[in-house]
């Protein structure tokens, strides 16, 4: 990631300060991997402080400061403490890139009442509270703002993963009405769908479904976390000044061919 080609050129994103959430691993990872190298003053959090630390120091070997503050978006009080650190340590935020969350595979007639609140809460919920609070800080600073939020592709459902795909759906839904409801106050709102990526995320399914995610799609292979991130940055920056309220599916075109079952395609449908 010190060296990997980056698609954009080295202006968008100089000086802007950019806020990813869960950034340690995987398309956090990537995300701050190229905005730091393109200039940006990136800030991070996640749940986990030795996984920041690891990354910060990461960065540091390279020469890249990274503000990365052990946050969990489900705790307003936490989200707003990171909020508050940022005007004083850069004065502004530029774009806000809803990256944390995630899910277990499961059955949807297995899931309890608290397993699938867990994901609705962090994935809808969480993610609510950052959006909100972005805006508010933009607003009350009147300064412009871009939220890019990373979902999943829900257009066929999620197969294993109910109570993600119901999250997920939900923050697409909340994007496009706060898309038109921000436009005062001069604030874009996005959404990016990854397919199936290889990731650290990865560790939490079984072996034979992953064995079988690469045949999602037409490409007949993974994404990578850098495409990714390339799509998130092009989305959120003034590249993609005239879009808001938009999906961009970045899935190697598996919405449109192939099936992905998260937890192994049950017997019924075999054959
Ligand atoms: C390939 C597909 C495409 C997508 C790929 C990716 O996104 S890759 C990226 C993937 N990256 C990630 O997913 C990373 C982030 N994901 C996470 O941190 C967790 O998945 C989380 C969202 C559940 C939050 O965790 P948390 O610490 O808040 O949860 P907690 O421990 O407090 O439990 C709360 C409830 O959930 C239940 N439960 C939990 N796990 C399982 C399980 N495996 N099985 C069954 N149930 C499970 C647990 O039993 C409890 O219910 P109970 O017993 O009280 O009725
Ligand atoms: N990989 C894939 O195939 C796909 C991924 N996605 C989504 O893309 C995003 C990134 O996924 P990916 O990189 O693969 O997964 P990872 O598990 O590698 O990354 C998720 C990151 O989010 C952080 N995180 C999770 N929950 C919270 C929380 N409540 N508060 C703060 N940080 C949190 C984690 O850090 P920590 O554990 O320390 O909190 C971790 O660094 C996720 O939303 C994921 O669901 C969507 C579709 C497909």
């Amino acid at each position: 990631m010190a060296e990997r080609r980056i698609a954009f050129n080295d202006v968008l994103f100089r000086d802007k300060v950019v806020l990813v959430s869960g950034g340690a691993t995987g398309i956090g990872r990537a995300l701050v991997w190229i905005l730091a190298r393109s200039g940006a003053r990136v800030v991070t959090c996640g749940r986990s402080p030795d996984k920041l630390d690891a990354l910060r120091s990461e960065l540091a070997d390279h020469g890249h400061e990274v503000l990365a503050v052990p946050t969990d978006i489900r705790n307003a009080d936490a989200v707003a403490a990171l909020f508050a650190q940022m005007p004083e340590r850069h004065g502004r935020l530029d774009l806000l890139i809803n990256n944390a969350g995630g899910q277990f595979p499961q059955a949807a007639i297995d899931m309890s009442a608290n397993g699938f609140r867990a994901v609705i809460d962090n994935n809808l919920l969480g993610t609510w509270s950052m959006m909100q609070t972005a805006a508010r800080h933009w607003r009350d600073t009147n300064t412009p703002g871009s939220i890019v939020n990373v979902v999943a592709v829900v257009d066929r459902g999620i197969l294993g993963a109910a109570h993600t795909a119901a999250a997920r759906a939900g923050v697409i839904y909340l994007s496009k009405t706060v898309a038109v409801e921000w436009m005062p106050l001069n604030i874009r709102v996005n959404c990016v769908a990854p397919g199936t990526i290889f990731t650290e995320g990865m560790a939490g399914y079984p072996e034979e479904a992953k064995k079988t995610f690469a045949r999602s799609n037409p490409m007949l292979r993974l994404g990578d976390p850098w495409e990714i991130a390339e799509a998130c940055l092009f989305i959120g920056s003034d590249a993609s000044s005239f879009t808001t309220g938009e999906i961009l599916r970045v899935d190697g075109g598996g919405q449109l061919w192939g099936e992905q079952w998260t937890q192994g395609k049950p017997d019924y449908f075999a054959g």
